[in-house]
């Protein structure tokens, strides 16, 4: 049944908060089965062993996904236990309360069309029920004192009820928040940032750059011969490496340095207050770092592994784009001049001085 609805399947937190709220609402039912035998109300004090069981049911369907038979069985709990405790021992017990409890939960556990149905529907009871106690007297009335314990303790589970989901939208929602952000801005498998935020970081780096001149330098970095490792290792293998390149890569440069997943083997480092010297001693440690660490397959292998790099420094007449050419052609002569290397995009700088 719950396979079958997608706003079920979308919220597991709601249904282990539901789970959580079933295990609280049976263990104050067990209480209120002494208190109301005591209070001299055995009828409602025997509707809570049904409802503890009821309970004991719901929260075994939860753990089995059974999600419709749960919330079908907590709804007729929390309806037919607050109707019969209003119906029984008067409105003033607080147990119409627990009705309230339902309107942040339909519209986490419902579509919306659902939700605002099964609203209306619970509005009508509400309403309802306190129309009729404005007619009727209580069938079981108890001693006024006694009363106002009752309805101090219905008060007071409902508050701690109402700032528990509270609290659980909050951290949901933060979370989910967290989640998308994530999502949206780094590679799933280095957890560098991706392209696209990248592209946005380094624009505002390159703003600042343009405020108050200090050096940029680019480095793009290539591991050599990916393709033969996927082939020959496999590409699970190939994944483990690049998570693994991307991890040194971290580690080489500093924290302020902009990293990134450029391509599928291919890195983008930005590193702000970095000439293009400097920039070319961090790629060559990186490279170092990446050629004398132990790359081992699966298998056992030895994995010969390189990274050839490019390195080009931010100019004032520059964009982005024409910044990352000149890295790219660096890259290129490396790949040319035999790999596992680190090539300076010089030319340019040559020409333009000339
Ligand atoms: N395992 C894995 N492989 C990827 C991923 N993204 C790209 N690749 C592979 O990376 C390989 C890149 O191959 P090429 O562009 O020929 O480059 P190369 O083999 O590294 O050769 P050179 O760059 O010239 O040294 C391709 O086989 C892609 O399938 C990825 O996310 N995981």
């Amino acid at each position: 049944m719950a396979a079958r609805n997608p706003v079920r399947e979308s919220r597991p937190q709601f249904w282990q908060v539901a789970k959580r709220c079933c295990q609280l609402a049976a263990t104050v039912d067990v209480a209120f089965f002494f208190l109301f035998h005591l209070l001299g109300s055995p009828i409602l004090a025997w509707v809570n062993v049904v409802s503890v069981a009821m309970y004991v049911v719901a929260y075994r369907a939860l753990g089995k996904k059974q999600n419709g038979l749960a919330i079908t069985l907590i709804w007729a709990e929390v309806i037919i236990h607050a109707g019969l405790g209003v119906v029984l021992i008067g409105w003033e017990s607080g147990f119409h309360y627990y009705l309230l409890m339902f309107i942040p939960a339909l519209f986490v556990s419902m579509r919306l069309r659902g939700a605002i149905a099964a609203l209306a529907g619970l509005w009508g009871y509400y309403v309802a029920l306190y129309l009729l106690m404005w007619f009727i007297e209580p069938l079981q009335p108890i001693a006024p004192g006694p009363l106002l314990g009752v309805y101090l303790f219905n008060l007071s589970v409902v508050f701690a009820m109402f700032s528990y989901l509270s609290f659980f939208y909050v951290t949901m929602v933060t979370s989910a928040n967290r989640k998308l952000r994530r999502m949206a801005t780094t590679d799933p498998l280095t957890g560098l940032f991706n392209r696209r935020h990248m592209t946005c970081l380094v624009e505002k780096e390159l703003a600042r750059f343009r405020r108050n001149g200090h050096p940029v330098a680019f480095l793009v970095l290539d591991i050599d011969h990916f393709k033969a490792i996927n082939d020959q290792y496999g590409h699970e293998t190939g994944d483990r490496v690049l998570e693994d390149v991307a991890g040194i890569i971290k580690t080489r440069l500093r924290t302020q340095d902009l990293i990134a997943r450029w391509g599928g083997e291919e890195f983008l480092a930005v590193l702000p207050d970095t000439g293009i010297q400097s920039g070319q001693a961090s790629a060559e440690r990186v490279r170092e770092a990446l050629l004398t660490h132990d790359w081992l397959a699966p298998n056992g292998e030895r994995i010969d592994l390189t990274i050839s790099a490019g390195v080009s420094e931010f100019r004032a007449e520059d964009d982005l784009n024409s910044a990352i050419n000149r890295a790219d052609r660096a890259l290129y002569r490396s790949k040319e001049l035999g790999r596992n290397r680190v090539e300076l995009e010089v030319v340019q700088e040559v020409a333009l001085q000339s």
